[in-house]
């Protein structure tokens, strides 16, 4: 009865077993319904929105996003941070080709990142079953990847500086050379993806949504593998999400070499550091999100990680270099301590829904019994899985809380910019939409996939984002 009642935690307030009346079976053939219903390629999708969303919102968005990353560095170096000088001296200026000392750099990170994460070695962990029930495994070793290189950085930054006199900020003063190689390197990448999923997939989980330009945009595959080398864990984690720290100490230092200790430039390095260092502690956890269960290797998440996270996720330590600001102590540690309260919550969060579901619902969270729902669904082999959804700690308190602190975290560390610009908030609103527009999708994917098991979680816990309002 126990494992009943925590299998559908509403059932002693609804004697009929669902919140909303159905029956666990009920529940579970509605969780097959929804899935065969709201197949996007279904036919109840009209042509116009079918067009939109696979092809024309593609190509927009392939056209646009180059020019976005361009434009954030173009505002940052050439217009002081201004967006309202950017039209006239964009049309005067000129962005510099790649010279070979950038394209240089960039290959031999490339092939440094490889190498560690061929070499280094990490405790077999295995991701979220797929659709098609594929069990991908992964090497968790992204910490210890992390941590070699930077402290391979500093290493060869002190070599450099001392015994040949040059410094890596070369890597600041040409941001547009490094820009331009990734934009012209990675479509050609996910051509090699295109072409890959096509000719040699790597599993099951994938194929042609009849499209060319959308299989393009959102890829083939979902866990493609060249070499041995997973591709997603390398763009995501190995390129993007380490170039982003190693870009913040660039910065930083040439923050440095022009005007010595700033405090507002210390804020916004430490912080991003923190979080960086956050995010390979939990590299594991990431293999359960959004981006490796559903993204595809595709135009969106490669050329994303590659190009988009340099450009604009490293964009307030941009702007900073030219922009130092005296904070003084107290504003200093206030920031400081609210970024790493911020920090904390949103991993603890996510950490939360961890351990729940590794111990089989045997925890505490926040000193108790965790409130859970054993939510079943289907494979599209037809077989049954079952999964665990926390409806108590900060998961009971919305749906998608977590990303609060995430958004505030990305406040704090640009605020040391003050207000003179909108240039330095850029990432804060582009990650305000893009989560707001995530906990829709999350809730459509989950919707689909867990069916009315779904909306007892709802009825649990209604709110979506802002606890008792939104
Ligand atoms: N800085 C950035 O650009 C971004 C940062 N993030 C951060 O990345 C982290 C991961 O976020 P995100 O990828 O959005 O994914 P989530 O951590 O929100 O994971 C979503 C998945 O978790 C499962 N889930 C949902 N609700 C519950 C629940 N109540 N209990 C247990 N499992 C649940 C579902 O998967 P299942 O199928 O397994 O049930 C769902 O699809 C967060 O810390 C977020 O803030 C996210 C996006 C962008
Ligand atoms: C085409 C562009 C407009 C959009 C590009 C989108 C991707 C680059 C990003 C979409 C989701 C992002 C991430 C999700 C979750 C993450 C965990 C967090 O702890 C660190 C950041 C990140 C890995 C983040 C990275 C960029 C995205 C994949």
């Amino acid at each position: 009865m126990t494992a009943r009642l925590a299998a559908f935690p509403a059932m002693d307030r609804h004697k009929n077993g669902c919140s909303n009346g159905a029956t666990p079976d009920e529940c579970l053939s509605s969780a097959r319904q929804s899935q065969r219903d709201e197949n996007p390629h279904s036919s109840k999708m009209t042509v116009l929105r079918r067009f939109a969303h696979s092809t024309l919102s593609p190509v927009l968005l392939m056209l646009s996003t180059p020019n976005w990353v361009m434009l954030v560095w173009f505002t940052a170096f050439r217009c002081d941070g201004s967006y309202a000088c950017v039209g006239q001296l964009f049309r005067e200026s000129q962005v510099n080709a790649p010279t070979p000392l950038i394209v240089f750099t960039l290959a031999g990170y490339v092939v440094f990142a490889l190498t560690v994460m061929r070499i280094l070695p990490g405790k077999t962990v295995y991701g979220p079953v797929t659709p098609k029930g594929h069990v991908p495994v992964y090497k968790d070793n992204g910490f210890a990847c992390f941590v070699t290189t930077m402290v391979t950085f500093w290493l060869l930054t002190f070599v450099l500086k001392t015994f040949f006199a040059v410094s890596p900020t070369y890597i600041f003063d040409k941001f547009d050379e490094v820009l331009v190689t990734l934009n012209i390197f990675s479509p050609i990448f996910c051509v090699f993806l295109y072409l890959k999923g096509r000719l040699a997939p790597s599993c099951t989980d994938g194929g042609s949504s009849g499209n060319i330009i959308f299989d393009y945009f959102w890829g083939m595959e979902l866990y493609p593998r060249v070499l041995g080398f997973d591709v997603k864990v390398f763009t995501n984690c190995r390129f993007g999400m380490t170039v982003w720290p190693l870009l913040v100490c660039v910065f930083a230092l040439k923050s440095y070499e022009l005007y010595g200790f700033v405090d507002s430039m210390f804020v916004t390095t430490t912080l991003q550091l923190v979080y960086c260092t956050k995010f390979f502690w939990w590299e594991a956890g990431y293999m359960n999100t959004i981006d490796i269960m559903m993204d595809r290797a595709g135009y969106y998440i490669c050329w994303g990680c590659l190009v988009f996270v340099p450009g604009v996720y490293a964009s307030v330590s941009l702007y900073m270099v030219n922009h130092p600001v005296h904070l003084g102590l107290p504003l200093t540690t206030f920031l400081l301590a609210l970024g790493v309260l911020s920090i904390y919550i949103n991993y603890d969060a996510d950490k939360q829904k961890l351990q729940v579901r590794s111990s089989d619902g045997r925890c505490l969270v926040w000193g108790r019994k965790p409130s859970i729902i054993r939510a079943k669904y289907v494979l599209d082999s037809g077989e049954t899985r079952e999964s665990i959804l926390l409806a108590s700690g900060w998961w009971g308190l919305s749906r998608h809380f977590h990303y609060i602190p995430e958004i505030l975290l990305a406040f704090f560390w640009s605020v040391p910019a003050l207000f003179h610009d909108v240039m330095p908030y850029t990432y804060v609103i582009y990650l305000t939409t893009l989560l707001i527009h995530r906990s829709f999708r999350d809730e459509t994917k989950c919707s689909r996939k867990y069916g009315c098991f779904w909306k007892q979680y709802r009825d649990l816990v209604p709110h979506k984002l802002f606890p008792f309002i939104f």
